[in-house]
Protein backbone atom coordinates (compact mmCIF):
# COMPACT_ATOMS: atom_id res chain seq x y z
CA UNK A 1 0.00 0.00 0.00
CA UNK A 2 0.98 3.37 -0.72
CA UNK A 3 1.85 5.69 2.15
CA UNK A 4 -0.73 8.88 2.37
CA UNK A 5 1.03 12.11 2.95
CA UNK A 6 -1.52 14.68 3.77
CA UNK A 7 -0.35 18.31 3.62
CA UNK A 8 -2.61 21.19 5.02
CA UNK A 9 -2.10 24.62 6.35
CA UNK A 10 -3.93 23.43 9.72
CA UNK A 11 -3.03 20.32 11.31
CA UNK A 12 -4.50 18.59 14.33
CA UNK A 13 -1.08 17.38 16.63
CA UNK A 14 -2.33 15.80 18.93
CA UNK A 15 -3.82 17.72 22.12
CA UNK A 16 -4.46 20.95 19.58
CA UNK A 17 -8.44 21.73 19.93
CA UNK A 18 -8.71 24.47 17.70
CA UNK A 19 -12.29 24.24 16.45
CA UNK A 20 -12.28 23.85 12.46
CA UNK A 21 -13.80 20.99 10.10
CA UNK A 22 -10.51 20.37 7.87
CA UNK A 23 -8.60 19.48 10.88
CA UNK A 24 -12.12 17.20 12.85
CA UNK A 25 -12.24 15.94 9.50
CA UNK A 26 -8.82 14.64 8.45
CA UNK A 27 -7.64 13.88 11.76
CA UNK A 28 -10.59 10.91 11.35
CA UNK A 29 -9.34 10.38 8.19
CA UNK A 30 -5.66 9.80 8.70
CA UNK A 31 -6.27 7.63 12.16
CA UNK A 32 -8.41 5.57 9.56
CA UNK A 33 -5.54 4.69 7.01
CA UNK A 34 -2.11 5.93 8.89
CA UNK A 35 0.45 8.07 7.18
CA UNK A 36 2.54 11.77 7.51
CA UNK A 37 0.85 14.62 7.91
CA UNK A 38 2.59 18.19 7.03
CA UNK A 39 1.63 21.76 7.55
CA UNK A 40 1.90 24.81 9.54
CA UNK A 41 2.53 24.54 13.50
CA UNK A 42 0.19 26.93 14.95
CA UNK A 43 3.01 28.89 16.05
CA UNK A 44 5.29 31.72 15.08
CA UNK A 45 8.98 32.28 15.16
CA UNK A 46 10.81 35.49 15.28
CA UNK A 47 13.37 35.82 13.01
CA UNK A 48 12.88 32.99 9.83
CA UNK A 49 10.01 30.27 8.79
CA UNK A 50 10.84 26.84 8.05
CA UNK A 51 11.92 25.27 11.90
CA UNK A 52 10.30 21.64 11.74
CA UNK A 53 8.75 20.03 14.18
CA UNK A 54 8.40 15.69 13.82
CA UNK A 55 6.03 13.95 16.27
CA UNK A 56 4.16 10.47 15.93
CA UNK A 57 0.63 8.98 17.48
CA UNK A 58 -0.56 5.69 16.51
CA UNK A 59 -0.02 5.07 12.43
CA UNK A 60 0.59 8.87 12.07
CA UNK A 61 3.42 10.99 11.67
CA UNK A 62 3.46 14.70 12.09
CA UNK A 63 5.61 17.12 10.72
CA UNK A 64 5.02 21.09 11.04
CA UNK A 65 6.52 24.04 10.09
CA UNK A 66 7.43 27.28 12.15
CA UNK A 67 6.54 30.41 10.80
CA UNK A 68 7.48 33.64 10.85
CA UNK A 69 5.63 36.51 12.02
CA UNK A 70 6.10 38.92 8.29
CA UNK A 71 5.31 35.63 6.40
CA UNK A 72 1.86 34.18 8.64
CA UNK A 73 0.62 37.51 8.19
CA UNK A 74 0.79 37.21 4.56
CA UNK A 75 0.45 34.43 3.39
CA UNK A 76 -2.37 33.59 6.27
CA UNK A 77 -4.22 36.84 7.56
CA UNK A 78 -3.00 38.15 3.85
CA UNK A 79 -3.45 36.47 1.02
CA UNK A 80 -5.72 33.51 2.35
CA UNK A 81 -7.70 34.90 4.67
CA UNK A 82 -8.28 38.57 3.23
CA UNK A 83 -8.36 37.74 -0.15
CA UNK A 84 -9.17 33.80 -1.01
CA UNK A 85 -11.45 33.43 1.57
CA UNK A 86 -13.98 36.38 0.77
CA UNK A 87 -13.68 35.53 -2.99
CA UNK A 88 -13.97 32.12 -2.65
CA UNK A 89 -17.17 32.70 0.00
CA UNK A 90 -19.17 35.28 -3.14
CA UNK A 91 -17.95 38.22 -1.18
CA UNK A 92 -16.40 40.38 -3.64
CA UNK A 93 -17.32 43.78 -1.48
CA UNK A 94 -14.80 42.07 1.24
CA UNK A 95 -11.52 40.89 -1.04
CA UNK A 96 -8.63 42.66 -0.18
CA UNK A 97 -5.60 42.28 -3.24
CA UNK A 98 -2.67 43.16 -2.38
CA UNK A 99 0.96 42.02 -4.45
CA UNK A 100 2.59 41.99 -1.29
CA UNK A 101 0.68 39.51 0.41
CA UNK A 102 -0.05 37.43 -3.06
CA UNK A 103 4.12 36.98 -2.88
CA UNK A 104 3.67 35.82 1.01
CA UNK A 105 1.59 33.23 -0.30
CA UNK A 106 3.61 31.98 -3.02
CA UNK A 107 7.19 32.33 -0.79
CA UNK A 108 5.71 30.00 2.28
CA UNK A 109 3.51 27.98 -0.73
CA UNK A 110 7.33 27.55 -2.20
CA UNK A 111 8.72 27.20 1.38
CA UNK A 112 6.22 23.99 1.95
CA UNK A 113 7.19 22.58 -1.27
CA UNK A 114 10.84 22.81 -0.25
CA UNK A 115 10.94 21.12 3.07
CA UNK A 116 8.33 18.35 1.76
CA UNK A 117 10.36 17.04 -1.98
CA UNK A 118 13.42 15.86 -0.08
CA UNK A 119 11.06 13.31 1.87
CA UNK A 120 8.35 11.94 -0.70
CA UNK A 121 8.89 8.52 -2.43
CA UNK A 122 8.03 7.72 -5.89
CA UNK A 123 5.45 5.31 -5.07
CA UNK A 124 3.42 8.04 -2.13
CA UNK A 125 0.05 9.54 -2.37
CA UNK A 126 0.22 13.23 -1.74
CA UNK A 127 -3.40 14.76 -0.64
CA UNK A 128 -2.60 18.65 -0.20
CA UNK A 129 -6.13 20.60 1.04
CA UNK A 130 -7.63 23.75 0.68
CA UNK A 131 -7.29 27.43 -0.37
CA UNK A 132 -3.75 27.79 1.36
CA UNK A 133 -1.85 25.76 -0.70
CA UNK A 134 -3.47 25.71 -4.17
CA UNK A 135 0.09 26.41 -6.10
CA UNK A 136 1.94 23.62 -3.92
CA UNK A 137 1.68 21.30 -6.74
CA UNK A 138 3.02 23.20 -9.39
CA UNK A 139 5.80 23.91 -7.02
CA UNK A 140 6.56 20.12 -6.25
CA UNK A 141 6.62 19.23 -9.84
CA UNK A 142 8.93 22.06 -10.62
CA UNK A 143 11.37 19.94 -7.81
CA UNK A 144 10.47 17.21 -10.18
CA UNK A 145 8.20 15.18 -7.59
CA UNK A 146 6.08 12.90 -10.29
CA UNK A 147 3.74 10.50 -7.68
CA UNK A 148 0.28 11.53 -7.90
CA UNK A 149 -0.86 14.21 -6.27
CA UNK A 150 -4.18 15.13 -5.72
CA UNK A 151 -6.69 18.52 -4.36
CA UNK A 152 -9.44 19.20 -2.39
CA UNK A 153 -11.38 22.18 -1.79
CA UNK A 154 -13.22 22.58 1.24
CA UNK A 155 -14.52 26.02 0.42
CA UNK A 156 -16.89 27.03 -2.28
CA UNK A 157 -15.78 27.35 -5.61
CA UNK A 158 -17.76 30.71 -6.89
CA UNK A 159 -19.28 31.53 -10.17
CA UNK A 160 -16.43 32.02 -12.84
CA UNK A 161 -16.92 36.15 -13.11
CA UNK A 162 -16.13 36.04 -9.78
CA UNK A 163 -12.71 34.33 -9.76
CA UNK A 164 -11.77 36.21 -12.77
CA UNK A 165 -12.45 39.86 -10.98
CA UNK A 166 -9.19 38.90 -9.00
CA UNK A 167 -6.14 40.33 -10.32
CA UNK A 168 -3.76 37.47 -11.92
CA UNK A 169 -6.13 35.08 -11.25
CA UNK A 170 -5.05 32.33 -14.06
CA UNK A 171 -1.34 32.69 -12.70
CA UNK A 172 -3.11 31.05 -9.17
CA UNK A 173 -6.08 28.59 -10.37
CA UNK A 174 -3.99 27.81 -13.51
CA UNK A 175 -1.83 26.03 -10.87
CA UNK A 176 -4.47 23.85 -9.91
CA UNK A 177 -3.85 21.63 -13.52
CA UNK A 178 -0.69 20.49 -11.76
CA UNK A 179 -2.75 17.65 -9.80
CA UNK A 180 -3.74 14.59 -10.68
CA UNK A 181 -7.70 15.52 -9.32
CA UNK A 182 -9.23 17.97 -8.00
CA UNK A 183 -11.95 17.34 -5.37
CA UNK A 184 -14.71 19.49 -4.26
CA UNK A 185 -17.58 19.57 -1.71
CA UNK A 186 -21.05 19.03 -4.23
CA UNK A 187 -21.52 18.78 -7.85
CA UNK A 188 -22.50 22.65 -7.97
CA UNK A 189 -18.78 23.41 -7.03
CA UNK A 190 -17.36 20.99 -10.21
CA UNK A 191 -19.07 22.84 -12.37
CA UNK A 192 -18.71 25.83 -11.69
CA UNK A 193 -14.78 25.29 -11.88
CA UNK A 194 -15.47 23.49 -14.98
CA UNK A 195 -16.47 26.91 -16.12
CA UNK A 196 -13.50 28.51 -15.19
CA UNK A 197 -11.76 26.49 -16.91
CA UNK A 198 -13.38 26.79 -19.95
CA UNK A 199 -14.11 30.82 -20.26
CA UNK A 200 -10.75 31.97 -18.17
CA UNK A 201 -8.47 29.51 -17.62
CA UNK A 202 -7.49 28.74 -21.59
CA UNK A 203 -8.64 24.88 -20.86
CA UNK A 204 -10.99 22.39 -22.41
CA UNK A 205 -13.87 19.90 -20.85
CA UNK A 206 -13.36 16.55 -22.10
CA UNK A 207 -16.17 14.21 -22.74
CA UNK A 208 -16.77 12.18 -19.47
CA UNK A 209 -15.76 15.88 -17.19
CA UNK A 210 -11.66 14.98 -17.96
CA UNK A 211 -10.16 18.48 -18.15
CA UNK A 212 -7.30 19.21 -20.65
CA UNK A 213 -4.85 22.33 -19.60
CA UNK A 214 -3.65 24.58 -21.96
CA UNK A 215 -0.81 22.56 -22.65
CA UNK A 216 -2.20 19.22 -22.84
CA UNK A 217 -2.22 17.80 -19.48
CA UNK A 218 -5.46 16.12 -18.48
CA UNK A 219 -6.50 15.70 -14.81
CA UNK A 220 -9.86 15.27 -13.49
CA UNK A 221 -12.27 17.38 -10.87
CA UNK A 222 -14.90 16.03 -9.08
CA UNK A 223 -17.25 15.84 -6.26
CA UNK A 224 -16.54 14.56 -2.68
CA UNK A 225 -18.99 15.45 -0.22
CA UNK A 226 -16.71 15.47 3.34
CA UNK A 227 -18.57 13.92 6.48
CA UNK A 228 -18.21 12.83 9.61
CA UNK A 229 -17.44 9.85 11.83
CA UNK A 230 -20.71 9.08 12.44
CA UNK A 231 -21.02 6.35 14.70
CA UNK A 232 -18.44 7.82 16.77
CA UNK A 233 -20.20 10.99 17.06
CA UNK A 234 -23.63 8.63 18.10
CA UNK A 235 -21.64 6.63 20.83
CA UNK A 236 -20.05 10.48 21.80
CA UNK A 237 -22.86 12.16 22.35
CA UNK A 238 -24.68 9.00 24.40
CA UNK A 239 -21.89 9.16 26.67
CA UNK A 240 -21.45 12.88 26.80
CA UNK A 241 -25.07 12.74 28.67
CA UNK A 242 -22.51 12.40 32.03
CA UNK A 243 -20.14 15.49 31.71
CA UNK A 244 -20.55 17.85 34.14
CA UNK A 245 -20.75 20.71 31.34
CA UNK A 246 -23.64 18.82 29.41
CA UNK A 247 -25.43 18.09 32.68
CA UNK A 248 -25.21 21.79 33.78
CA UNK A 249 -26.57 23.04 30.74
CA UNK A 250 -29.29 20.61 30.94
CA UNK A 251 -30.02 21.75 35.01
CA UNK A 252 -29.85 25.53 33.36
CA UNK A 253 -32.35 25.52 30.89
CA UNK A 254 -35.05 24.97 33.78
CA UNK A 255 -37.32 23.27 31.79
CA UNK A 256 -37.37 25.43 28.72
CA UNK A 257 -36.17 23.68 25.13
CA UNK A 258 -33.32 24.62 23.55
CA UNK A 259 -32.28 25.53 20.05
CA UNK A 260 -27.59 26.05 19.42
CA UNK A 261 -25.57 26.91 16.75
CA UNK A 262 -21.68 26.08 16.81
CA UNK A 263 -19.67 28.05 14.52
CA UNK A 264 -16.59 29.70 14.38
CA UNK A 265 -16.79 33.36 14.63
CA UNK A 266 -16.56 33.76 10.55
CA UNK A 267 -18.67 36.27 8.47
CA UNK A 268 -19.24 33.21 5.82
CA UNK A 269 -21.88 31.73 9.29
CA UNK A 270 -24.24 34.21 9.18
CA UNK A 271 -24.63 35.37 12.86
CA UNK A 272 -25.66 38.57 12.79
CA UNK A 273 -28.46 37.34 10.36
CA UNK A 274 -29.13 34.43 12.33
CA UNK A 275 -29.30 36.53 15.39
CA UNK A 276 -32.02 39.15 13.39
CA UNK A 277 -34.01 35.92 12.36
CA UNK A 278 -34.14 34.97 15.94
CA UNK A 279 -35.11 38.37 17.14
CA UNK A 280 -37.58 38.21 14.58
CA UNK A 281 -38.79 34.57 16.61
CA UNK A 282 -39.28 36.32 19.35
CA UNK A 283 -41.22 38.43 18.07
CA UNK A 284 -43.86 37.33 15.52
CA UNK A 285 -44.00 34.27 17.69
CA UNK A 286 -45.36 35.54 20.50
CA UNK A 287 -47.23 31.96 21.74
CA UNK A 288 -44.21 30.41 22.47
CA UNK A 289 -42.30 33.12 23.63
CA UNK A 290 -40.15 32.32 27.16
CA UNK A 291 -40.18 28.16 25.83
CA UNK A 292 -36.96 28.16 23.96
CA UNK A 293 -33.36 29.24 25.17
CA UNK A 294 -30.99 30.27 22.04
CA UNK A 295 -27.18 29.20 22.85
CA UNK A 296 -24.62 30.50 20.09
CA UNK A 297 -21.49 29.25 20.19
CA UNK A 298 -19.40 31.09 18.16
CA UNK A 299 -15.10 30.47 19.19
CA UNK A 300 -13.23 33.57 17.97
CA UNK A 301 -11.65 32.77 14.77
CA UNK A 302 -8.41 34.69 12.82
CA UNK A 303 -8.76 37.87 15.19
CA UNK A 304 -5.92 39.35 13.69
CA UNK A 305 -8.15 39.99 10.23
CA UNK A 306 -9.88 43.35 11.04
CA UNK A 307 -13.44 42.00 9.48
CA UNK A 308 -13.06 39.49 11.84
CA UNK A 309 -13.09 42.00 15.07
CA UNK A 310 -15.71 44.31 13.52
CA UNK A 311 -18.00 41.15 13.10
CA UNK A 312 -17.46 40.57 17.05
CA UNK A 313 -18.01 44.15 18.06
CA UNK A 314 -21.55 43.83 15.37
CA UNK A 315 -22.34 40.62 17.33
CA UNK A 316 -21.78 42.13 20.97
CA UNK A 317 -24.01 44.50 19.90
CA UNK A 318 -26.83 43.12 18.33
CA UNK A 319 -26.60 40.20 21.50
CA UNK A 320 -27.14 42.68 24.06
CA UNK A 321 -30.00 44.61 22.05
CA UNK A 322 -31.76 41.34 21.56
CA UNK A 323 -31.05 40.58 25.46
CA UNK A 324 -32.15 44.06 26.34
CA UNK A 325 -35.79 44.01 24.73
CA UNK A 326 -36.91 40.87 25.31
CA UNK A 327 -34.88 39.37 28.51
CA UNK A 328 -37.12 38.55 31.87
CA UNK A 329 -36.04 38.64 35.31
CA UNK A 330 -35.94 34.43 35.03
CA UNK A 331 -34.63 34.34 31.43
CA UNK A 332 -32.07 35.58 29.08
CA UNK A 333 -32.81 34.23 25.38
CA UNK A 334 -29.84 34.13 23.93
CA UNK A 335 -27.11 33.26 25.71
CA UNK A 336 -23.47 34.11 23.18
CA UNK A 337 -20.47 32.12 24.50
CA UNK A 338 -17.47 32.83 22.57
CA UNK A 339 -15.07 29.79 23.59
CA UNK A 340 -14.15 26.84 22.50
CA UNK A 341 -15.51 23.47 23.42
CA UNK A 342 -13.77 19.99 23.15
CA UNK A 343 -15.83 18.11 20.60
CA UNK A 344 -16.98 15.43 22.90
CA UNK A 345 -18.70 18.13 24.81
CA UNK A 346 -20.15 19.51 22.08
CA UNK A 347 -22.05 15.93 20.92
CA UNK A 348 -23.69 16.39 24.46
CA UNK A 349 -24.83 19.87 23.91
CA UNK A 350 -26.26 19.17 20.41
CA UNK A 351 -28.34 15.79 21.85
CA UNK A 352 -29.75 18.49 24.57
CA UNK A 353 -31.22 20.81 21.84
CA UNK A 354 -34.63 20.79 20.44
CA UNK A 355 -33.09 22.81 17.53
CA UNK A 356 -30.01 23.05 15.61
CA UNK A 357 -29.57 26.47 13.70
CA UNK A 358 -26.99 26.35 11.04
CA UNK A 359 -27.32 28.97 8.11
CA UNK A 360 -24.51 29.97 6.90
CA UNK A 361 -24.50 33.16 4.03
CA UNK A 362 -21.80 30.27 2.31
CA UNK A 363 -20.37 27.49 3.70
CA UNK A 364 -18.38 24.68 2.05
CA UNK A 365 -19.71 21.82 3.75
CA UNK A 366 -20.52 22.61 7.23
CA UNK A 367 -19.73 19.88 9.28
CA UNK A 368 -21.88 21.13 12.29
CA UNK A 369 -24.65 20.27 10.65
CA UNK A 370 -24.08 16.64 10.23
CA UNK A 371 -22.72 16.58 13.50
CA UNK A 372 -25.76 18.09 15.54
CA UNK A 373 -28.19 15.19 13.30
CA UNK A 374 -25.45 12.04 14.34
CA UNK A 375 -25.70 13.17 17.75
CA UNK A 376 -29.11 13.15 18.57
CA UNK A 377 -31.37 10.69 20.31
CA UNK A 378 -33.13 8.36 18.24
CA UNK A 379 -36.00 8.45 20.26
CA UNK A 380 -36.76 11.70 20.58
CA UNK A 381 -34.40 13.73 18.12
CA UNK A 382 -34.05 17.32 17.44
CA UNK A 383 -34.49 19.52 14.12
CA UNK A 384 -32.30 21.02 11.76
CA UNK A 385 -33.03 24.11 10.25
CA UNK A 386 -30.22 24.15 7.60
CA UNK A 387 -29.14 27.29 5.11
CA UNK A 388 -29.84 26.24 1.45
CA UNK A 389 -26.32 27.98 0.82
CA UNK A 390 -24.37 25.36 3.00
CA UNK A 391 -22.69 22.34 1.03
CA UNK A 392 -24.49 19.89 3.64
CA UNK A 393 -27.99 21.09 2.03
CA UNK A 394 -27.53 19.25 -0.87
CA UNK A 395 -27.64 16.00 1.08
CA UNK A 396 -29.24 16.68 4.34
CA UNK A 397 -32.54 17.41 2.19
CA UNK A 398 -34.80 16.37 5.49
CA UNK A 399 -33.75 19.47 7.35
CA UNK A 400 -35.84 22.11 7.23
CA UNK A 401 -33.99 24.38 4.25
CA UNK A 402 -34.04 27.70 4.67
CA UNK A 403 -32.54 31.24 3.33
CA UNK A 404 -30.52 32.68 5.79
CA UNK A 405 -31.43 36.14 4.22
CA UNK A 406 -35.13 35.99 5.10
CA UNK A 407 -35.58 36.56 8.37
CA UNK A 408 -39.05 35.82 8.62
CA UNK A 409 -38.17 32.41 6.83
CA UNK A 410 -35.73 31.99 9.47
CA UNK A 411 -38.20 32.58 12.63
CA UNK A 412 -41.02 30.21 11.07
CA UNK A 413 -38.43 27.45 10.89
CA UNK A 414 -37.50 27.64 14.18
CA UNK A 415 -41.27 28.22 15.36
CA UNK A 416 -42.06 24.60 13.32
CA UNK A 417 -38.69 22.56 14.34
CA UNK A 418 -39.80 24.06 18.06
CA UNK A 419 -43.01 22.14 17.98
CA UNK A 420 -42.80 19.64 15.46
CA UNK A 421 -44.53 16.58 16.46
CA UNK A 422 -42.35 13.35 17.84
CA UNK A 423 -43.21 11.14 14.86
CA UNK A 424 -42.27 13.91 12.30
CA UNK A 425 -38.81 14.40 13.63
CA UNK A 426 -38.20 10.92 14.28
CA UNK A 427 -39.10 10.33 10.00
CA UNK A 428 -37.00 13.67 8.88
CA UNK A 429 -34.28 12.40 11.11
CA UNK A 430 -33.82 8.67 10.37
CA UNK A 431 -33.93 9.89 6.33
CA UNK A 432 -31.09 12.01 7.25
CA UNK A 433 -29.30 9.44 9.36
CA UNK A 434 -29.36 7.38 7.08
CA UNK A 435 -27.49 9.45 4.27
CA UNK A 436 -24.74 9.77 7.40
CA UNK A 437 -23.80 6.23 8.28
CA UNK A 438 -23.33 5.51 4.36
CA UNK A 439 -21.34 8.50 3.74
CA UNK A 440 -19.52 8.71 6.54
CA UNK A 441 -15.63 10.06 7.09
CA UNK A 442 -14.13 6.82 6.56
CA UNK A 443 -15.94 6.54 2.76
CA UNK A 444 -14.97 10.24 1.67
CA UNK A 445 -11.31 9.24 2.23
CA UNK A 446 -12.05 5.99 0.47
CA UNK A 447 -13.90 7.38 -2.60
CA UNK A 448 -11.12 10.06 -2.91
CA UNK A 449 -8.61 8.07 -2.57
CA UNK A 450 -9.86 5.56 -5.11
CA UNK A 451 -10.46 7.86 -7.62
CA UNK A 452 -7.17 9.41 -6.93
CA UNK A 453 -5.44 6.27 -7.67
CA UNK A 454 -7.33 5.37 -10.65
CA UNK A 455 -6.02 8.84 -12.53
O1 LIG B 1 -7.82 26.90 10.15
P1 LIG B 1 -8.69 28.09 10.48
O2 LIG B 1 -8.30 29.33 9.76
O3 LIG B 1 -8.80 28.26 11.98
O4 LIG B 1 -10.18 27.76 9.99
C1 LIG B 1 -10.82 26.53 10.24
C2 LIG B 1 -11.15 25.81 8.94
O5 LIG B 1 -12.19 26.56 8.27
C3 LIG B 1 -12.56 26.14 6.96
O6 LIG B 1 -13.26 24.90 7.01
C4 LIG B 1 -13.85 24.33 5.85
O7 LIG B 1 -13.71 22.93 5.91
C5 LIG B 1 -14.77 22.18 6.48
C6 LIG B 1 -14.44 20.69 6.29
O8 LIG B 1 -14.36 20.37 4.93
C7 LIG B 1 -16.09 22.52 5.80
O9 LIG B 1 -17.16 21.76 6.40
C8 LIG B 1 -16.37 24.00 5.97
O10 LIG B 1 -17.52 24.33 5.22
C9 LIG B 1 -15.19 24.84 5.45
O11 LIG B 1 -15.41 26.19 5.85
C10 LIG B 1 -11.32 26.09 6.08
O12 LIG B 1 -11.66 25.71 4.77
C11 LIG B 1 -10.24 25.20 6.69
O13 LIG B 1 -9.08 25.22 5.87
C12 LIG B 1 -9.89 25.72 8.07
O14 LIG B 1 -8.95 24.87 8.70
O1 LIG C 1 -16.00 25.12 20.11
C1 LIG C 1 -15.96 24.42 19.09
C2 LIG C 1 -16.59 24.81 17.89
C3 LIG C 1 -16.50 23.98 16.79
N1 LIG C 1 -15.80 22.81 16.86
C4 LIG C 1 -15.73 21.91 15.70
O2 LIG C 1 -15.25 22.62 14.57
C5 LIG C 1 -15.78 22.04 13.38
C6 LIG C 1 -16.38 23.12 12.50
O3 LIG C 1 -16.48 22.61 11.21
P1 LIG C 1 -17.45 23.17 10.11
O4 LIG C 1 -17.27 22.33 8.92
O5 LIG C 1 -18.85 23.26 10.62
O6 LIG C 1 -16.98 24.68 9.82
P2 LIG C 1 -15.53 25.35 9.66
O7 LIG C 1 -15.23 25.96 10.99
O8 LIG C 1 -14.57 24.30 9.28
O9 LIG C 1 -15.73 26.40 8.62
C7 LIG C 1 -16.82 21.02 13.81
O10 LIG C 1 -16.27 19.72 13.75
C8 LIG C 1 -17.10 21.41 15.25
O11 LIG C 1 -17.51 20.36 16.08
C9 LIG C 1 -15.18 22.41 18.03
O12 LIG C 1 -14.57 21.34 18.10
N2 LIG C 1 -15.27 23.24 19.12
Amino acid sequence: MSRLVVVSNRVAVPGESRAGGLAVALEAALKEHGGLWFGWSGKTSRDRSGELHEQASGDVRYLTMDLSRADLDAYYNGFANRTLWPLLHFRLDLVDYDRKTREGYARVNALFAEKLAPRLKDDDIVWIHDYHLIPMASMLRERGIGCRIGFFLHVPMPSSDLLAAMPNHSRLFSSLYAYDLVGFQTQRDVERFQDYVRLFGGGEVLKGGTLQAPGGRRFCAASFPISIDTEHIAAQSRAAINKSAVRGLRASLDGRDLAIGVDRLDYSKGLPERFRGFERYLESHRDQKGSLTYLQIAPVSRGDVSEYRKLRNELEQISGHINGAHAQPDWTPLRYVNRNFAHATLTGFYRAAKVGLVTPLRDGMNLVAKEFVAAQDPEDPGVLVLSLLAGAAYELREALLVNPHDYDGVADAIAIAATMPKEKRIERWQAMMEHLRANDIGAWRRRYLEALEKT
